[in-house]
């Protein structure tokens, strides 16, 4: 078997289908069932339960008249033959990289969908991220097990970074006689994903692999919003709301609050957007300065004087440069590769002490909630979020589709191949309208020389928007 060819097709007035793979792309003539859901009762009074083998959803939702139609994915959802008797199903379900709100949410919904939608009794959990595979026993998971697991934040079954060694994952899965994989996880993680769908296609096994986005950060590009993602600005809120009250009860007061945010700000922007209390928010993907005219410095000297007090936001990978200046310290890595951050918020913290001190009294209070906002169980909202990506996630399984991961766009959950949510990052666009939103909230300078305006790209009011070209995946070992 070669290495994957992305499956594009075309049709009339620039329509294109960017497909996933499916099991009889490289086993023909798999036997197919029929869906056990036209006999279940609760799904059975449905009009239509069943999603029609061509329907796609479009990425382009605004269009003008002679505009070619563009990039469509494969309509998530149940499939009127499946590829999988319940018997034959040996599941099993990872979790990968950091933790976010929900994780606990999507393996419950799994393991219940799979149960109660398809009748499939045999789920595994994989321990401690990839490297589970191969270093540690698995966990049965039955749907009494996971009952009450999404009222908990974290994940029951672990996680870790590092560890992927494709070649001992695959073997794994062969030696257990697995034939579906979920893979829940960001960025990194289906990148994995995407090497392990590869190795098993050069194995030609019938192993489905789906992979389930999770990134706190926002930054997975094509789909609309990850999950947890809500939850953690509404949990930012609690964070910024004491920094403002701290700000406001003393002279000159200071609240600085740090919010996850690694290479995109989204957090900080939604938070900062929601919270109207921030008078200035720091992200990544917008360079800013400390001295001189329109600088930070003179623009908190101001805010003190017009109001005695402020709150500032600042996304952990904000200002990355300016802190490596101070303290010569940059370029070391977390297990799966990942730049390990310095510390922006207490560094800009004392930064703005030393200013002001030669000048005036400030009394400046710093917060940092990022791992108590991650840890939190999903709000709501994201729990069916979460659902719907589970039971997408398994719908997709069933149906023989592989290598993908799954998403909404433009709010219609979809198949997406790998390749098109590890390619780039999502990330703020600050000549978007959004950022320019924000910067008429918080009034806040933009930082930005005519010569920067001159050279950033303009680009739609969208969010999934493609960022910069990160590195290519490369599989094999990457177990650091
Ligand atoms: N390029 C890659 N190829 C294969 N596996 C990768 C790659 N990048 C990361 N991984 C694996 O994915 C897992 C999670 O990655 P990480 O970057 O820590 O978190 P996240 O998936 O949340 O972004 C780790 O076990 C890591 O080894
Ligand atoms: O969990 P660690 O190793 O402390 O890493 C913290 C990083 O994890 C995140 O919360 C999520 O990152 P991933 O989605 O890549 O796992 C980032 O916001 C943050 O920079
Ligand atoms: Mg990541």
């Amino acid at each position: 078997m070669g290495k994957y060819q992305p499956k594009i097709e075309t049709g009339e007035g620039g329509y294109v289908l960017e497909d996933v793979p499916h099991l009889t792309d490289y086993i023909p003539h798999l036997p197919t069932y029929q869906n056990p859901l036209q006999h279940n009762p609760s799904y059975s009074v449905v009009t239509q339960y069943f999603v029609n083998v061509d329907d796609t959803v479009t990425q382009k939702i605004v269009v003008h008249k002679n505009s070619p139609r563009g990039t469509h994915f494969r309509r998530a959802g149940p499939r009127e033959k499946v590829y999988f008797e319940p018997d034959e199903v040996s599941a099993c379900i990872v979790t990968c990289g950091g933790l976010c709100p929900g994780v606990n949410t999507v393996i419950r919904e799994i393991v219940c969908g799979l149960y109660h939608m398809y009748g499939v009794t045999n789920v595994l959990g994989i321990e401690a991220g990839y490297k589970g595979f191969y270093s540690r026993n698995t966990i049965p998971l039955t749907p009494k097990f996971v009952n009450d697991i999404h009222k908990r934040g974290g994940t029951i079954i672990g996680t870790s970074r590092g560890g992927h060694d494709t070649s001992k994952i695959v073997d794994s899965i062969q030696d257990r006689g697995i034939n579906q994989v979920y893979i829940i996880g960001g960025d990194g993680t289906q990148k994995g994903a995407a090497c392990i769908f590869e190795e098993i296609l050069k194995r030609g096994i019938k192993v489905a692999v789906a992979g389930i986005p999770k990134t706190i950060d926002n930054d997975i590009p094509v789909i609309d919003k990850s999950f947890g993602f809500d939850t953690a600005v509404e949990e930012a809120q609690r964070a910024i709301n004491a920094a403002h009250v701290e700000a406001e009860s003393v002279e000159n007061g200071v609240g600085v609050v740090k919010l996850m945010g690694r290479y995109s700000g989204f957090i900080a922007m939604y938070a900062t957007l929601a919270s109207r209390d921030v008078d200035c928010c720091l992200i990544p993907e917008s360079p800013f300065y400390l001295e001189g005219e329109g600088g930070l410095f003179e623009y908190i000297g101001k805010r003190l004087k017009e109001n005695g007090h402020m709150v500032i936001v600042v996304a952990e990978g904000a200002g990355q440069e300016l802190v490596a200046e101070s303290i010569r310290e940059m370029g070391k890595q977390d297990a799966s590769g990942n730049r390990l951050l310095l510390d922006v918020g207490l560094w800009l913290s004392e930064k703005i002490k030393d200013h002001f001190t030669r000048k005036m009294v400030i009394n400046l209070k710093y917060i940092d909630p990022t791992y108590m906002i991650r840890a939190i169980p999903s709000n709501a909202s994201d729990n069916v979020y979460c659902t719907l990506l589970a039971h997408s996630a398994v719908h997709g399984a069933m149906a023989g589709y592989t290598g993908f991961t799954v998403g909404p766009v433009n709010g219609r959950h979809a198949y997406i191949p790998f390749y098109r949510v590890t390619e780039t990052q999502n990330k703020v666009v600050i000549t978007d309208r959004m950022w320019a939103r924000l910067l008429s909230s918080t009034n806040q300078p933009s930082f930005l020389t005519s010569k920067d305006h001159a050279s950033t790209p303009l680009l739609e009011d969208t969010h999934d928007v493609h960022g910069e070209v990160i590195e290519e995946a490369v599989c094999g070992n990457n177990s650091q």
